[in-house]
């Protein structure tokens, strides 16, 4: 189902990259200079999360973390989109296999990238609801482009988000702001983020973002990098705890929701709803 990846070091002069998987849903490129890796989503039009988008994201996350890099900064090769969350089409009138195969494997991308020890940081360079905002929010620096939203809008399509999900976003914001984002389903603007304190700066381009989010990586030069990643992870200790200890049967939650027939409903009006868009934008 998936081929193993195929990993082409270039020169060390300039800057390394390294595609890391055969099937180029991601890219790891690693800057010699600082020692800071960027993975780049790159499933057009919207980084939708299927399966093998999920497999890719963890593995160049594991690549990341065995090449010891500095740090790790996500972004999209997507224009507008930073990752539009879960593939809905894997949602609606789902293989049961692989719908579990999904869930578990977005459980597994977000505990290996807030479970890290390196520092991360998000580019996000267009929108990033539901799955991509739990990306996001997995991080400990967000910078954002202009115009784009951000949240957690999954109650708009009749699912609940479990609490492992919600913990980076409880990081950010006070639990007033986020209990009510999450039961509006809200999406935030760029300004409105930066307000409430869900991104950390405004960038006006995706080169400035990757820039700003390295030099928030930067800051850490001079930290002790072992005191560094154990103060991190200390802080994070208790939600990974709590979902090693809930992951089962927040699959089996999830299968059962989503196999509801109004769930089943809502995401079908949903994915119409989507369709529609693009039929009056032509
Ligand atoms: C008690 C515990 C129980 C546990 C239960 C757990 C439940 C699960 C909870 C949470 C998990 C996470 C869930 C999700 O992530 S659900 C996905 C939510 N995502 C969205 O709602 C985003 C929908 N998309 C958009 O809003 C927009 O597309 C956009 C803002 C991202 C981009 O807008 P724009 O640039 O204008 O592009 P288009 O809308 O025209 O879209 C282009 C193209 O892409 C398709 N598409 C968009 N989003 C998705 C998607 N998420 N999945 C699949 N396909 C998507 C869209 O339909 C267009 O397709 P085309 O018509 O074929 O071109």
């Amino acid at each position: 189902m998936f081929s193993p990846r195929v990993v082409s070091l270039v020169p060390r002069t300039g800057p390394r990259r390294f595609m890391s998987t055969a099937s180029k849903l991601t890219t790891v490129e690693v800057n010699d200079k600082t020692g800071i890796a960027t993975l780049t989503m790159c499933r057009p039009p919207v980084n939708g999360q299927n399966l093998e988008l999920l497999l890719d994201i963890k593995s160049s996350i594991k690549e990341i973390e065995n090449d010891s890099s500095r740090g790790l900064i996500i972004t999209s090769a997507s224009p507008k989109v930073f990752c539009a969350g879960l593939d809905i089409l894997e949602m609606h009138k789902p293989d049961q296999q692989r719908l579990r195969a999904v869930w578990t494997e977005l459980q597994n991308v977000w505990c290996a990238l807030y479970g890290i020890s390196m520092p991360t940081a998000a580019a996000i360079n267009g929108h990033a609801p539901a799955g991509g905002c739990l990306l996001a929010t997995a991080c400990e620096y967000r910078v954002m482009v202009p115009d784009c939203r951000i949240g957690l809008n999954e109650t708009q399509l009749g699912i609940i988000a479990p609490k492992w999900l919600v913990s980076g976003f409880l990081n950010i914001l006070p639990k007033r702001v986020a209990e009510r984002a999450l039961t509006q389903s809200r999406l935030f603007t760029t300004d409105e983020a930066l307000q409430e304190g869900l991104i950390d700066e405004i960038a006006n381009s995706k080169e400035e973002a990757v820039e700003k989010c390295a030099a928030f990586i930067g800051t850490f030069s001079k930290v002790n990098p072992v005191a560094r990643a154990l103060t991190k992870l200390q802080f994070r200790a208790e939600n990974l705890r709590q979902f090693h200890k809930e992951r089962e049967q927040d699959v089996e939650n999830f299968l059962s929701l989503v196999n509801r027939p109004e769930v089943q409903k809502g995401i079908g009006a949903y994915l119409e709803g989507l369709k529609k868009k693009k039929a009056n934008k032509q």
